[in-house]
């Protein structure tokens, strides 16, 4: 997969370079490119945005500069995210559909955002998709670019050292929030670990486990329970 950011601040994608998603540009099971907007400027001052039509506080980035650095960056196969307060929700779905691309092309706005004629244009050429990671304002797109980047990039294959580990995490297939984990010491501030989870009794742990995800699920996420697909419940052996 390739994947190319876009943005006026690169070193806010500097996290980029470590751990997990590090390791993986560096085996090549990432390409991932992060290009200063700027550089598709022609002025002294290398200006990117300008005041918004209508009035109002602020500052929008200028159609022209993006679209010089999109037209470069965008093939025909792209999908090109626009991470913005005002997008559709960026899910854990939205995450695994996304592992099964080819190319992203990350717009980071700044300001009071991305003149809209941008995704309007390029929504002739390829797919578009504006994102909110939620309802919250940032001051721009890349910190939303990271967790786009991480969430989609620890799906694919050989990023996560133990596939196994993505089986039962939160907002997995079965849609329940994840069960709380334990590990040594068995007691410690005077809290103890779960007998069953010491029993070596699988089932008893599954069903345990089960049971956690829902409650905690019904406690936190009210809104995940009306969703709940009880065939996903059956497939993850979360079923009684
Ligand atoms: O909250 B956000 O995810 C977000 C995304 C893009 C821009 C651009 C200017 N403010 C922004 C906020």
């Amino acid at each position: 997969m390739r994947i190319d950011v876009v943005t006026i601040f690169r070193d806010y994608l500097t996290p980029l370079d470590l751990s997990l998603v590090g390791k993986a540009r560096k085996a090549g099971l990432l390409d991932l490119r992060v290009h200063d907007l700027r550089d598709w400027t022609s002025d002294r001052h290398r200006t990117v945005d300008d005041t918004p039509f209508g009035g109002g506080a602020g500052m929008v980035m200028r159609p022209d500069v993006w679209g010089l650095a999109l037209d470069e960056l965008l093939d025909d196969d792209a999908h090109l995210l626009v991470p913005t307060p005002s997008g559709e929700p960026f899910t854990q779905r939205t995450a695994e559909a996304l592992a099964g691309e080819q190319h992203l092309v990350l717009a980071c706005g700044r300001y009071e955002g991305i003149d809209a004629r941008v995704a309007e244009h390029y929504r002739s050429r390829v797919r578009v998709t504006e994102y909110s990671i939620g309802d919250y304002v940032l001051n721009g797109g890349e910190v939303a670019a990271l967790v786009v980047v991480e969430a989609v990039a620890r799906l694919l294959p050989g990023v996560v050292g133990n596939p196994e580990s993505l089986v039962e995490e939160s907002h997995g297939a079965a849609g329940l929030l994840e069960y709380p984990v334990y590990t040594k010491p068995p007691e410690w501030a005077g809290l103890e670990v779960p007998d069953v989870l010491l029993s070596g009794h699988h089932a008893r742990v599954a069903r345990w486990r089960r049971d956690e995800a829902l409650a905690r699920t019904s406690q936190r996420r009210p809104d995940l329970v009306a969703a709940l697909d009880v065939a996903e419940l059956d497939k993850h052996d979360l079923a009684t």
